[in-house]
């Protein structure tokens, strides 16, 4: 099928999975539609081939065959791999935004930030490849030299969301290839064609056959995670996605106690202190809040604000979210996009219901956009009382102001969620920074800023935000196994 946009190279659109070196429907009988959720129209022709069980086993054993070889090969060799492939991005960087947006909606000017972050990884970690140091440890045995070692850990699992179609790929391949692992990757059966076009390039990279292999689905999901985690053949699962789905595989996984990194839901706090700027404050939230539409897992979810600002900061923030152009993200000027599927504009909507119902008033938005695609208007509400956002990320745009009186009582109502992956505040006091900073139970905090994410921080959360770190000097760690070689001298 060809592209439903103009590509500059048609040939990142690819419409099968990849195993072994090769594009392949596999053993599929079926197939699942892709929407473009900002016109509602399928976009995938005759659609994408359901792959099975029988083809994850398939991608398993050739992963596992490449990994033999691939193991052997230098640090500097992988580096190099990642720097082209890092290139490749680059030079097809409109394309690659282009379908990212056709599929996920986002406004053309995300796709291209994505991009850019998404081939930052590349770069990231084809720098921390060659910098893969061991240890020389003193050794209370005399005539015996500890040293240690870090090894690739061998086949890995990915499972990837559609939040960021492109960067998940590069922020989990890129360290696992750096690392010399080779990988089984799951798209997400919402925007594949971002995935396979990252195949696509890799291929032409020269990364080899069996290195990477690629698996679609939409129907057979549960049977081919189920799979991936009970291999002994993998050895690690790195998982993006939801809290629920999280556990599920963490279970599946246990019978083989296999390596995790799971970066799962979040609930984020976003403090407005009365000491803060609020201009800052505005700006912050606008971009924590809205970023995606309110479809990240580090979206401020839960915005408390001071008692004495409270007023101002609700007038400045509806001021500047109602400047907001939402719309199909190819149209030129649209600032926010569609949600992903019907569902999640469902579940924005009776996440305003149940505030209202609770008491919350309207001060922007509220309600469901009429017409194709799947739209919600960016919303603000005010007076909010505990309710469903307290317990659950809306995942969309909806500003939820809750009150406050005190420091402490902020910092009691933030850490009362299960999870915690993001945190922001907004303060000009040093002492209270340093003091919320701490006290804050997330796994990252954004002080007067909303926007944290970059390759080279520890992205990852704490309690059911998961476990794990990617990017940064820390992230190529979650894919290689530590060995002790003790000699005698
Ligand atoms: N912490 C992070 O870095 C991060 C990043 C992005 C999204 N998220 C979270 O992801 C959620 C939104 O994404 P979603 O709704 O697509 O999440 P999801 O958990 O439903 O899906 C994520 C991925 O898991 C796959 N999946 C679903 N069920 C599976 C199963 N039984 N076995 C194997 N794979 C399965 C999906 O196909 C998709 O590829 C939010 O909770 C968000 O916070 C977290
Ligand atoms: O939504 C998850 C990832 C977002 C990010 O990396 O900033």
């Amino acid at each position: 099928m060809t592209a439903p946009i103009q590509l500059n190279d048609p040939s990142l659109w690819r419409t099968e999975g990849y195993l072994n070196g090769a594009w392949t429907k596999g053993s599929a009988t079926t197939t699942f539609a892709v929407t473009n959720p900002g016109t509602g129209e399928i976009i995938s022709g005759d659609g994408l081939p359901d792959m099975t069980l029988a083809d994850t086993q398939q991608a398993i054993e050739h992963a596992e065959e490449a990994f033999k070889s691939w193991k052997k090969t230098t640090e500097y060799e992988r580096a190099a791999i990642l720097t082209t492939l890092f290139k490749l991005m680059k030079e097809h960087a409109e394309d690659l935004a282009q379908i990212i947006t056709v599929e996920n909606g986002k406004p053309l000017a995300d796709a291209r930030g994505e991009i850019a972050y998404g081939a930052s990884f590349l770069d990231w970690f084809a720098a921390e490849a060659v910098r893969n140091y061991g240890d020389v440890i003193p050794s209370a045995i005399k005539g015996v030299q500890n040293i240690v070692v870090k090894q690739p850990i061998g086949v890995c699992g990915i499972i990837t969301p559609w939040n960021f179609p492109n960067a998940m790929v590069t922020r989990k391949v890129g360290a696992a290839i750096a690392a010399g692992c080779t990988v089984v990757l799951k798209a997400p059966p919402e925007t594949p064609y971002s995935v396979l076009a990252m195949v696509e390039l890799a291929e032409r990279a020269g990364v080899p056959k069996g290195v990477i292999n690629c698996v679609l689905t939409d129907k057979n999901v549960q049977e081919v995670g189920r799979e991936l985690c009970t291999s002994p053949k993998v050895h690690k699962i790195s998982f993006t996605g939801s809290t629920r789905v999280g556990k599920i595989l963490m279970e599946q996984s246990s019978s083989t106690l296999k390596k995790m990194s799971m970066e799962l839901g979040g609930n984020a706090p976003l403090i407005v202190f009365d000491d803060a700027d609020l201009e800052k404050a505005v700006a912050g939230t606008i971009i924590s809040k809205f970023r995606l539409s309110g479809q990240t897992c580090v979206c401020a979810n839960r915005i408390f604000v001071q008692d004495n600002v409270y007023d101002a900061f609700a007038e400045k923030l509806a001021a500047a979210v109602k400047a907001f152009k939402v719309g199909n993200g190819a149209t030129e000027g649209t600032t926010h996009g569609p949600l992903i599927h019907a569902a999640a504009v469902n579940k924005v909507q009776s996440h305003v219901e149940d505030a209202k119902a609770k008491g919350a008033k309207v001060l922007l938005g509220g309600a469901k956009v009429d017409g194709p695609g799947f739209f919600f208007q960016p919303t603000v509400l005010t007076e909010v009382p505990r309710c469903a956002v307290d317990e659950d990320e809306t995942f969309g745009p909806l500003a939820a102001l809750y009150k406050f009186k005190t420091e402490d009582e902020v910092v009691e109502r933030a850490n009362e969620a299960a999870v915690g992956l993001a945190g922001y505040f907004f303060s000009e006091n040093i002492s209270r920074i340093n003091r919320v900073s701490a006290a804050l139970e997330v796994g990252m905090v954004g002080v007067n800023t909303g926007l944290i994410s970059q390759a080279s921080i520890p992205f990852g959360g704490v309690q059911q935000s998961g476990f794990g770190r990617e990017g940064s000097k820390y992230g190529l760690a979650e894919y290689q196994n530590i060995k002790l070689v003790a000699s005698s001298l």
